[in-house]
């Protein structure tokens, strides 16, 4: 099997690779970036998002056709969201679509692979960057072309950045409680709260020890799925908001180095938005 999911791995580093060219492009071309909205006036897509996932879905099926995908534009296009025992891509094809159609630099193309259920390898190419961050579940543990994880040691929250989002999601209990959680954080006081515009991103970033932890509550299955074996992989842990074992399909994450991942966990305001493998309402 080794071999087999090495297999699988180099062709999804080839294709996020592949993505991420797509998407350079798109950036020159503002037709590419014309806005349309999903769940909210805020949470927006682009033509490019939609033919991005479809580039990497036909690539995938030539090569292991009985793969299955949960794709954010497909599930958005009315798929199910459910995640089985079988071999699956977890794709994110722009993870920070407002900071593609903004030109803001932070934007990756995410894919999770997984088997029974669990994560096997995950890659997340950050593609105005050019980094490329990868990590599988085994012992060895890589990040290419020289982005080497340099996980942080720090274990005094009062030295650490803490990374978060805001998310699109603006009804008023959800944003207080948003604030909440980040009024607590800075009142620590933390060293500084940075987020990148992308989940995956903000994962590699405590990976690679440029900030200790971070969390979010609204977050989905393929904004994280890629992003929890790098973090797990570099020696981070994954959690709850709450505490206990995180779920990928809860919608809520603290990704962090072992030093500070209690302590941010007492500070947030939690709450439980709807799964994202929740039956669909008629
Ligand atoms: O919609 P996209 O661009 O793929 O996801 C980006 C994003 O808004 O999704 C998460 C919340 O859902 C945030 O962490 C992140 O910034
Ligand atoms: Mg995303
Ligand atoms: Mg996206």
């Amino acid at each position: 099997m080794d071999d087999v999911l090495q297999n699988i791995m180099d062709h999804a580093v080839a294709v996020a690779r592949e993505a991420g060219q797509v998407v350079r492009e798109a950036l020159c071309d503002e037709k590419q970036r014309d806005v349309m909205t999903k769940s909210s006036t805020v949470d927006l897509v682009t033509q490019t998002d939609q033919r991005v996932e479809h580039l990497i879905i036909q690539s995938v099926k030539k090569k292991f056709p009985t793969h299955r995908f949960i794709g954010e534009e497909s599930v958005a296009a009315g798929e199910a969201c459910v995640l089985t025992d079988d071999p699956t891509w977890i794709i994110d094809p722009i993870d920070g679509t407002t900071n593609f159609v903004h030109s803001f630099p932070f934007v990756a193309v995410s894919i999770g692979f997984s088997v029974d259920k669990k994560i096997q390898f995950g890659v997340v190419y950050s593609c105005l960057e050019d980094k490329m961050f990868t990590a599988r579940r085994v012992k060895e543990h890589s990040v290419t072309e020289n982005h080497l994880m340099l996980f942080s040691s720090i274990s005094d929250v009062r030295r650490s950045i803490i990374a978060t989002e805001f998310g699109s999601n603006r009804e008023t209990e959800t944003v207080e409680k948003i604030f909440s959680s980040l009024r607590n954080i800075l009142n620590i006081p933390v060293h500084g709260v940075r987020g990148a515009g992308t989940a995956a991103v903000n994962m590699c970033l405590v990976a690679s020890g440029c900030v200790e932890a971070y969390y979010e509550v609204g977050v989905h299955v393929w904004d994280v799925a890629a992003g929890s074996v790098i973090v797990e992989e570099a020696g981070g842990v994954l959690m709850d908001v709450e505490g206990g074992p995180v779920d990928l399909m809860s919608r809520r994450i603290v990704a962090a180095n072992n030093g500070t991942v209690a302590h941010i966990v007492k500070e947030i305001d939690a709450f439980s938005p709807t799964r994202d493998d929740a039956p669909p309402t008629q």
